[in-house]
């Protein structure tokens, strides 16, 4: 097969039979799985390869016909009456829904040695991202419960898509943390595998460097999340469990689980078939733009626009400014978080006919203009956000914005790109990230009727940022705006300086006056009063520079460590009525 496809070059500098035959047959075995993981074959990714690499040689934009203009979405602002009953909607729902993360990525942007959902989200507790949405995910599963008394208790399903990159690991973090409290047989890891590199147009497949009997593999991107999904046979299991939505999210994103009950509210409410989450986009940030393409013919679809192609189509479409903000600051086009809600009935059917295949592309760099030979060698990718593209025009697709400051705070960054992104543009760095988790947190809040002291500006790791006061708390305290709302009374107040950390699902702040730091532990059987007046010397924030390889990877690219100077903290470990009183 691979003489016929054109391949022959791949056996060339075979020696003679006999010779390294255990090495020849090692190569056998990756051609096989290469052949098997990816959907049509290897002679299907050849072909397309040729395709891609012809249009891309040609210049040919792949939004040819298209013109794009702003699409009309679901716009949500926190806390008011329509957010409220979404969330509800969203709540009661969520023991119907499969959550996803797509996990296989590097993090080639950010740079930490480790795999990305191991960082702690936040500091205070040193909670990491997977933590972090395993437990959202379970208390987003008994609050639905609870919710609907009477009903079955439902296990809400955890995939975490991995690759060679970051699959041991992951498996490590779970294992050594007892799954952190999840039941191992409701987690599923799903391994992406890497695709064949190509070294020229014609689709001939690259050597690894390291070893001539091996074809040389780069990752295929987020996309083979479908593929993955489908031929695991779990999408089939859901629907006979009766479940009706899948939601796909991405490895660093603090806030995600402060949006995500009112957008399932949203899809429920409205019958979208796929719902993405947005945020208001700064021109030129490295988020997609959900955009309306309409086809010269009549079609139209409402797609993610990936930051690096929005520029030049708004540019070749009569946009002349490119990717650039509009009066609002912003620009016109919401920006795709890549948190996508599909309905598995609709879902299933469309993968019945495509096998979960992603329209690909390819990104080659090219030696000069002649656009003849690769710099390094170049492979097909596709990304989960284009399912969309198949869909026929009945489908609903919709889309979900939300403010920024609740819903999205990437870590991708390394601090020294970090620092030098344009002003007013948001990091994405390790710093940005847990500064948008307290600022998150002081809002709401605010938003509940705590008088939360405002910000002061600082720099970390040369990056300028909000410092709110330091507040944290398990999903199981406040998941959504009722929840925290009826957590909180009387009249509370947190000075600039201070750090609480709320640690069980019934602990009742009730004039609280805090200045200095607050950690309060309690299990689910104990109800806690807190309230009166804390005031002790807190933690301080000590900044740390990232080049001092003295402190730990994961503390060093935010720019900042805690140091505990004085703290008022309470456990409660028996169940019972309880008060802390200052
Ligand atoms: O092969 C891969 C690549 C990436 N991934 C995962 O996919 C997620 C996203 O990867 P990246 O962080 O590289 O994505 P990018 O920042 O380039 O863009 C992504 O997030 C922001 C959105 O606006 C973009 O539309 C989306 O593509 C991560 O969780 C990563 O682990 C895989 O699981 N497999
Ligand atoms: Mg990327």
């Amino acid at each position: 097969m691979l003489v016929e496809k054109g391949q022959s070059h791949l056996f060339e500098h075979w020696p003679e039979p006999g010779v390294d035959d255990d090495e020849k047959k090692a190569f056998f075995d990756q051609v096989t799985r290469l052949n098997s993981s990816y959907p049509g074959g290897l002679g299907s990714y050849i072909k397309t390869a040729r395709e891609l690499l012809a249009d891309s040689r040609a210049g040919k934009n792949p939004f040819d016909g298209f013109t794009p203009s702003v699409p009309t979405g679901e716009n949500l602002s926190y806390g008011d009456e329509n957010f409220i009953k979404f969330e509800e909607a969203g709540v009661k729902e969520a023991q119907n829904a499969a959550f996803v993360l797509v996990a296989g990525g590097l993090g080639e942007r950010l740079g930490y040695n480790g795999i990305k959902v191991a960082l702690p989200f936040e500091t205070i507790t040193g909670t990491c991202f997977l933590q972090c949405y395993i437990e959202s995910v379970l208390a987003l599963q008994e609050a639905s419960y609870r919710m609907t008394q009477g009903g079955q208790k439902k296990e809400v399903p955890f995939v975490i898509m991995t690759s060679d990159d970051t699959h041991s690991r992951t498996v490590e973090l779970l294992e050594s943390n007892s799954y952190f409290g999840m039941k191992p047989t409701q987690v599923k890891l799903l391994k992406q595998e890497k695709v064949a590199c190509l070294e020229d147009n014609d689709a001939r497949l690259a050597l690894d460097p390291q070893n001539k009997f091996r074809v040389q593999t780069k990752p295929h991107g987020h996309g083979d999340v479908h593929s993955l999904l489908y031929s695991s046979g779990l999408l089939y299991e859901w629907h006979d469990a009766g479940l009706r939505w899948v939601l796909f999210f991405q490895d660093t994103n603090g806030l995600l689980f402060k949006a995500i009950p009112a957008s399932i509210g949203v899809s429920a409410t409205k019958g979208y078939h796929v719902n993405s989450l947005a945020v208001p986009r700064k021109a030129k940030e490295a988020i997609g733009g959900i955009t309306k393409l309409t086809h010269i013919d009549g079609r139209s679809m409402v797609i993610n626009v990936e930051y690096n192609q929005l520029d030049p189509l708004l540019r070749a479409t009569g946009f002349p400014g490119g990717d650039v903000n509009c009066e609002t600051g912003y620009s016109p086009f919401p920006g795709n978080i890549n948190q996508l809600i599909l309905e598995l009935d609709s879902y299933i059917e469309e993968l019945k006919k495509t096998g979960g295949a992603i329209k690909e592309f390819v990104n080659p760099k090219y030696k000069d203009a002649s656009k003849t030979s690769f710099k390094s060698s170049t492979r097909l990718e596709c990304m989960m956000q284009d399912y969309p593209k198949t869909l026929p025009p009945s489908a609903r697709v919709g889309f979900t914005v939300m403010d920024t400051w609740l819903a999205y705070a990437p870590v991708k960054n390394n601090p020294e790109d970090a620092a030098k992104v344009p002003k007013g543009n948001p990091y994405h760095s390790a710093t940005s990230g847990e500064m948008a988790i307290y600022r998150a947190n002081s809002l709401i809040l605010r938003k509940v009727g705590v008088q939360v002291d405002n910000p002061v500006n600082e720099v970390f790791n040369g990056q300028e940022v909000e410092v709110w006061p330091r507040i944290v708390w398990k999903p199981t305290w406040g998941l959504t705006y009722a929840d925290i709302r009826s957590k909180v009374s009387g009249s509370c107040s947190i000075t600039q300086r201070s750090t609480m950390a709320i640690k069980g699902r019934n602990i009742f702040v009730k004039d609280l006056s805090l200045d200095g730091a607050l950690v309060i532990d309690s299990i689910d059987e104990a109800e806690v009063k807190a309230g009166g007046s804390v005031q002790n010397k807190g933690w301080l924030m000590e900044k740390v520079d990232y080049k001092d390889t003295s402190v730990p990877e994961a503390i060093r690219i935010r720019g900042f460590r805690f140091k505990k100077i004085e703290q008022l903290e309470k456990q409660f470990s028996e169940p019972g009525k309880f008060e802390l009183k200052a």
